[in-house]
């Protein structure tokens, strides 16, 4: 039976795991040429360490614009953003920077890596960009993707890689610095069912732990039972929060919620 508690009741239980992310009324818009054009008008949004939360919704509801304001990347118009107890809205940008390269790990949809790089260069560039000597950035990147399976092609470029290993050179990029937040838009959207499985137990295998959180935005319904946790996003606004099968809260009817949850499994 689902649990309903108020949307804005976001403050742990004594028991409850340490919050990863938690953000209060972000908004964003971008500038068009009739004006500035809203896209998060609101986002209210806990996500414990120690999970998998998948972000889903429909085309254009803000998603990709979110995990970019999560992972440093973007700034938000208004509202606060906490991500492992630093407030990322409240510091400079040489801070919010400094932070991004220590904190955060991302996996782009289309992997963008380097051409003219090995997988173990590709997958070195955050040790690189922290100050780490190319000789041991290299070594380490060379033993992360030696635990993601791609001991024996280290030095391939990412033309001579299918699709699931480039997406795993890109995870070992998105971890060879031992990040707390990960975030991942739609790793899986270009590969097919097979290595889209293989990618989904290697993020759970590799980069979960307790202190850690993984955040992946996906259309793809067949990751979706790896989730711990789903949110669900419509026109700029997270409408529900749902953790193994029990809706932890939502802004719509349960009629409404009970569709989403049918269709999300
Ligand atoms: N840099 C930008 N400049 C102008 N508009 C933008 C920019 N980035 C995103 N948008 C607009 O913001 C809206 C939300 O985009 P976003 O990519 O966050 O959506 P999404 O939910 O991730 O979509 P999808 O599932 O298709 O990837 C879209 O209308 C998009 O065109």
């Amino acid at each position: 039976m689902a649990s309903l508690t108020p949307r804005n009741n976001t403050t742990p239980s004594p028991t409850a795991a340490p919050l990863a992310v938690e953000c209060r009324g972000i908004t964003r818009g971008f500038d068009s040429a009739t004006g500035r054009v809203p896209v998060l008008q609101g986002v209210d949004l806990a996500l414990p360490a120690g999970e998998i939360a998948m972000l889903l919704g429909p085309s254009g509801c803000g998603k990709t614009t979110l995990i970019q304001i999560l992972a440093a990347m973007l700034d938000a118009d208004a509202g606060d953003c906490t991500v492992f107890g630093t407030t990322i809205t409240a510091i400079s940008a040489v801070a919010r920077t400094q932070f991004r390269q220590r904190m955060i790990g991302f996996c782009f949809q289309q992997y963008q890596l380097i051409p003219t790089l090995t997988a173990a260069e590709n997958a070195a560039i955050p040790l690189l960009i922290a100050g780490v000597a190319m000789p041991r950035a290299v070594e380490r990147a060379r033993h992360e993707l030696d635990v993601l399976g791609l001991g024996d092609r280290t030095a391939s470029r990412p033309n001579q890689l299918s699709g699931g290993q480039q997406q795993r050179v890109a995870i070992a990029r998105a971890v060879v610095h031992e990040p707390r937040l990960v975030v991942c838009d739609e790793p899986t959207s270009a590969l097919d069912h097979r290595a889209g499985q293989s990618v989904m137990t290697l993020l759970r295998e590799r980069i979960v732990r307790p202190d850690r959180c993984v955040i992946i935005v996906t259309h793809d319904n067949r990751i979706l039972s790896y989730a711990d946790r789903t949110c669900h996003m419509e026109d700029g606004r997270i409408t529900a929060v749902e953790r193994t099968g029990a809706l932890i809260h939502s802004t719509r009817s349960s009629a409404d919620s009970a569709a989403t949850a049918l269709n999300a499994h």
